[in-house]
């Protein structure tokens, strides 16, 4: 098993990412965080290697730093000259910004509907608005910022955006083409598609390519591209990267920012329960991006859940896979009948989203990464059916720290369905899932959840297990009131005292996504 680092000494007067946190920051344990990988040795599921992709680049983005070998030049930390560490995807927006600069004299308006543009990195985005929320920059900018001005500017900030947006490269071409993606391997697959690691050769870095079925009229597919576009224009340290969008047979293709340590899903399955410190930032992060989407571009996410919140080896948490386009969300429910577990119980009842729903789904995955497992689970029989013991992959027995938690509340047959390797057939998964119930055995059990989430209590942050700080239950309860119009908003959470009174530093996450991401 290898050792991780822990928490390097200068911890606390590293970037301090929480808001109000702007003070030092006191040491964590390395418990915490950076020997938090779990005593568990577990294979990954077939074609999920992500350990190795960004940390140690073999090739730079041109025009950037480097030592020769590709690395740009770090201190033992990977803090390059006292500021961040820099990816592949970072050098990538850098390069992108670049080119954005340097194309801005070129007409970008040339009747191509697919016209791309890249995010700027946080570090841009921080300098074009310093009241915007930058927990990922704050090495570079040298304090935090208030987490009650994070929004303050984004209506400003967004026509700026949707200014530079659709830009093509000085050449007058496509940031992103089919064409210039190398598959590397899968990432992962989910109810509309799969998601590949590949190599961008024109580019010279490393992306993500989303290919999602679509199976529509060429005119929905080119309304659906379209749609995707405001995806463009989406700017936030919050928000997974956009790189572009294409048709590809009868796929849709998307390709975004990797994210080198996988989704929160993926972390917690592999590594146990995420430690409440970190739990915590990822809500911070979670709300940060829930609010960019909904001030500054009128879009609620509608499908918060652990697999959509990624975390790169930056110590960065970022959400995805957004609602943006209504054809897409469309044209996947005719292929795939798809209903969240993490629905909130007015949507289960037919109520329009708000963003209350999905701070009810936050409150919901908070519970599973603390917990290390769905919160809806039986309370007998359960030793047996662990989701650990029950990864067909597992090498070993997980040890009772995993065992399923005595207090869960619902029948065995509404047990979320355990996740098969990330190769196994669409059709399996599917079923596996337990959202997609055609015909399938599971019809009965996701209707009883359902069920019990509209009439019984919602789940609590407890366990008999562990005890967890009472901020944090009262957080989780804050997000999970059945009643929308008494469940807390975004911005009021984000002032709540388990998130502004964190300690917790970039450089913590930054140990602890790493201590996540196996050498093997
Ligand atoms: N940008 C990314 N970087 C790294 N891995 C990713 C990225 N996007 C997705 N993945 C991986 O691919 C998996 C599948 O993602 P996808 O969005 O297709 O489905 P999902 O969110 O897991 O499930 P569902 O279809 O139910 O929403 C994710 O769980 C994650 O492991």
């Amino acid at each position: 098993m290898a050792e991780y680092p822990s928490l390097p000494s200068t911890a606390s007067t590293s970037s301090s990412i929480a808001a109000g946190s702007g003070s030092a920051s006191a040491p964590v344990s390395s418990t915490s965080f950076g020997t938090a990988k779990s005593s568990i040795s577990r294979k990954k599921p077939l074609g999920l290697d992500i350990s190795k992709s960004i940390l140690k680049p073999t090739r730079a983005a041109p025009g950037l730093p480097s030592n020769g070998n590709g690395i740009t030049p770090k201190d033992g930390n990977g803090i390059i000259g006292g500021g961040g560490f820099v990816s592949e995807a970072d050098m990538l927006r850098e390069e992108i910004a670049n080119l954005q600069l340097s194309s801005k004299s070129t007409n970008s308006s040339s009747g191509h509907s697919l016209s791309l543009s890249l995010p700027d990195s946080p570090i841009n985005a921080n300098h074009s608005d310093s009241s915007s929320t930058t927990n990922t920059t704050t090495n570079k900018e040298g304090g935090s910022t208030s987490t009650s001005t994070s929004t303050s500017s984004s209506k400003k900030k967004g026509d700026k955006e949707k200014k530079r947006s659709k830009h093509k490269d000085k050449d007058g071409e496509d940031l992103v083409k089919d064409e210039d993606l190398e598959i590397i391997h899968d990432l992962g697959a989910g109810n509309g598609g799969t998601v590949t690691k590949v190599w961008n050769k024109k580019r010279n870095c490393v992306m993500a390519r989303k290919l999602i079925l679509v199976d529509a009229k060429p005119s929905v597919r080119k309304q659906i591209l379209r749609e995707l576009q405001i995806m463009n224009d989406c700017n936030s340290p919050y928000i997974v990267g956009y790189y572009g969008c294409f048709p590809v047979d009868v796929h849709v293709g998307i390709v975004i920012e990797l994210m080198d340590a996988g989704s929160l899903n993926d972390i917690y399955r592999h590594n146990g329960p995420v430690p409440i410190e970190v739990v915590g930032k990822v809500a911070e992060a979670v709300l940060h991006g829930l609010m960019y989407l909904y001030d500054v571009h009128r879009i609620i996410h509608r499908d918060i859940k652990p697999s959509n919140i990624l975390a790169n080896t930056n110590g960065e948490i970022k959400i995805c896979d957004f609602g943006v386009s209504g054809e897409l969300i469309n044209s996947i429910a005719n292929t795939f009948v798809g209903t969240s577990t993490y629905m909130s119980p007015e949507r289960i009842q037919g109520a329009p989203y708000t963003i209350k729903s999905d701070v009810w789904s936050l409150g919901i995955s908070l519970i599973e990464l603390a917990l290390g497992r769905f919160p809806f689970t039986d309370n007998q029989d359960n030793e047996n059916d662990n989701e650990f013991e029950a990864l067909s992959d597992t090498e070993e027995d997980p040890g009772p720290e995993h065992d399923f938690d005595p207090d869960a509340t619902l029948p065995l047959s509404t047990q979320r369905p355990k996740l098969p390797p990330a190769d196994t057939t669409k059709k399996e998964r599917r079923k596996s899932k337990g959202v997609s119930l055609a015909g399938g055995g599971h019809t009965m059990s996701i209707l009883d959840l359902l069920q019990h989430i509209v009439n019984e209590p919602a789940p609590r942050l407890t366990s008999r297990r562990k005890t967890f700080p009472q901020e944090a239950v009262t957080f989780v309860q804050d997000c999970l009131y059945k009643d929308p119009a008494e469940r807390t908003s975004p911005q009021d959470l984000l002032a709540s005292d388990w998130i502004v009174n964190s300690k917790v530093t970039q450089s913590d996450l930054k140990t602890w996504a790493l201590s996540t991401v196996s050498e093997d």
